[in-house]
């Protein structure tokens, strides 16, 4: 069978959907091709279910940090419950619901694992072994996503090893973990293992959180040594080997030993483009497919490839490596894709509707540690290393009223990152409890790149955390204009 559609989506993961919807509302047939769960790992194996693991324990400190509503706090977590309210996130891994949307927004579904067999023309083989044809008219998106990156120890493959999918869908908690990383991964994992009851190792060869600001790390890395974890920071596994009795023991590469009934890989990820057929097209299997703003995968000559029908959005083009940031690629690429079929301006030059400026300099990012880090824009480091002559704000949140009422000794940081040619915010990270919910609004003065001294006007409301807003505004002074 073969089918001729104006678009067609590979993988139908929380980015994918995305694209197909924008291309569906303006006006172009879809198909949307996936080959196991609509919704991806986000919904599944990823977002929804570790947040949702790490929710209950972050519940019940919380409270135990109130004075008087700490004395109501007295049980241990159920943990049963808890592995059960996550299996209702991920609708225990059936994606009828998500089918049932797809097919309300109008794209054509087609269940089965895709591969390239020339330009613009795809084959789809079911689970069934049934085969068909598809055809774009306009363009074909890739929006298969990333998979969990094994580095090459010695036995580790042979070990079993948990991957991000095994740690966030497990049905019981192992005595012991092994965890091998210090990303975002590993430190949630480790959070949420340590409270659900697990004896926690983990390894990591450089420190936590690396790309984020020096003080999120140490503050997470306190956090977990607080919660029960052995860090074994500057280290790597030189071994992995597990034994008759199921036990894993890991040899680090001081000669010390681990002992675990399971170890979690959380080493970064890889492009799922092995299987794609990249190479009937002229491009190769395994690489990250990098993209112009607009979406377009770019050729070796740094044009779009192949005059431009070739699209990849969220993980698999390695701009950023999380849902909202391929959602809103999904958005503009989506839109450029009807404006270009309709023959309509494309408005791809920076900060236009059809390209994903933001991905550069203004990404958002939240680690739901317990403290949670919220982030966005540039280090100080990276704007230095970007050549912005920078001048750098920290606050300890604790200090603000609205950080005392909330809880009993908080303690938390804040950083803001100032342009000092332009007077404007290039990066905010905070990290204390509950600050993602603080992070919008830096998001919001990063993009918006909004003039410090039109910021002393935006008032935060006394007595919240947001007043840190103000301490780091008088922090930097008040320029005279
Ligand atoms: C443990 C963990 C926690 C995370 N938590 C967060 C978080 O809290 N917030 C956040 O923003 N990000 C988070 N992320 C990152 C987030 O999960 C990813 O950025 C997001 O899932 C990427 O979406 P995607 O649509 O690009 O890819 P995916 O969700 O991976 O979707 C790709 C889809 O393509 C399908 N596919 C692949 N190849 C083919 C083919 N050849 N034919 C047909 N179908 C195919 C796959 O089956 C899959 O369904 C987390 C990641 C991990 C690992
Ligand atoms: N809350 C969120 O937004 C969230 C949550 C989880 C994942 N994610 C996304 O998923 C992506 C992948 O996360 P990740 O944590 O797997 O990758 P990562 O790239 O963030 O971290 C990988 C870590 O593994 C360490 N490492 C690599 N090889 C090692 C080795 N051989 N031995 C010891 N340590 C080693 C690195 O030093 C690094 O600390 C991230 O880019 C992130 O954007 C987001």
């Amino acid at each position: 069978m073969s089918s001729e559609y104006d678009v067609i989506v590979i993988g139908a993961g929380a980015v994918g959907e995305n694209v197909a919807d924008r291309a569906v509302q303006g006006g172009l047939t879809v198909a949307l091709v996936e080959a196991e769960l609509v919704g991806g790992e986000c919904s599944y194996w990823a977002c929804m279910p570790s947040k949702a693991l790490l929710r209950s324990g972050e519940a019940v400190r919380a409270a135990q940090r109130v004075g008087g509503a700490s004395a109501a706090v007295t049980g241990d977590l159920d943990v049963q419950a808890v592995l059960k309210r996550r299996d209702s996130f991920t609708s225990e891994w059936n994606d009828s619901g998500q089918v049932e949307w797809v097919q309300g927004a109008g794209i054509d579904l087609v269940r089965g694992h895709a591969v390239f067999t020339g330009p613009r023309e795809l084959r789809v083989t079911a689970e069934s072994g049934a085969e068909s044809i598809l055809r774009a008219r306009h363009a074909v998106v890739v929006s298969t996503g990333s998979t969990a990156l094994l580095p090459d120890v010695p036995g580790l493959a042979d070990a079993a090893p948990w991957t991000s999918r095994e740690a966030t869908s497990a049905q019981t908690i192992p005595a012991r973990l092994t965890i091998v990383g210090g990303g975002v991964v590993a430190a949630e994992m480790a959070t949420a293992y340590a409270t659900l009851g697990a004896a926690v190792d983990l390894v990591s060869r450089g420190t936590l959180l690396a790309g984020q600001e020096p003080f999120a790390g140490e503050i997470v890395a306190a956090s977990l040594e607080e919660l029960g974890v052995t860090l074994h920071l500057d280290h790597s596994p030189a071994s992995v080997e597990r034994g008759a009795d199921g036990v894993v023991r890991t040899t680090l590469d001081d000669g010390s030993v681990l002992e675990a009934e399971e170890i979690l890989v959380a080493t970064g990820r890889l492009p799922r483009t092995g299987d794609l057929g990249l190479e009937t097209i002229g491009l190769t299997p395994g690489d990250w497919l990098d993209t112009d703003d607009s979406l377009r995968v770019l050729g070796s000559d740094g044009r779009p490839f192949d005059g431009g029908w070739l699209y990849a959005t969220g993980d698999v083009n390695h701009r950023a490596l999380l849902t909202h940031q391929g959602k809103y690629q999904a958005r503009a690429a989506g839109d450029a894709i009807a404006a270009r079929a309709a023959g309509d301006e494309v408005h791809d030059a920076p900060w236009g509707r059809h390209a994903a400026t933001a991905d550069h300099r203004s990404v958002p990012q939240v680690t739901f540690t317990d403290p949670p880090v919220a982030s966005v824009g540039l280090t100080a480091k990276a704007a230095e290393k970007a050549g912005l002559r920078t001048r750098v704000v920290d606050y300890e949140i604790g200090s603000v009223a609205g950080a005392s009422v909330h809880s009993d000794g908080y303690t938390g940081t804040a950083r803001m990152v100032v342009d000092e040619d332009r007077q404007v915010i290039v990066g905010v990270t905070f990290v204390g409890p509950d600050v993602q919910e603080l992070l919008h609004s830096a998001t919001v003065a990063v993009v918006g790149e909004v003039p410090l001294s039109r910021l002393w006007h935006a008032v935060p409301s006394y007595p919240t955390i947001s007043e840190v807003w103000l301490r780091l505004l008088e922090g930097y002074g008040r320029q005279s204009a």
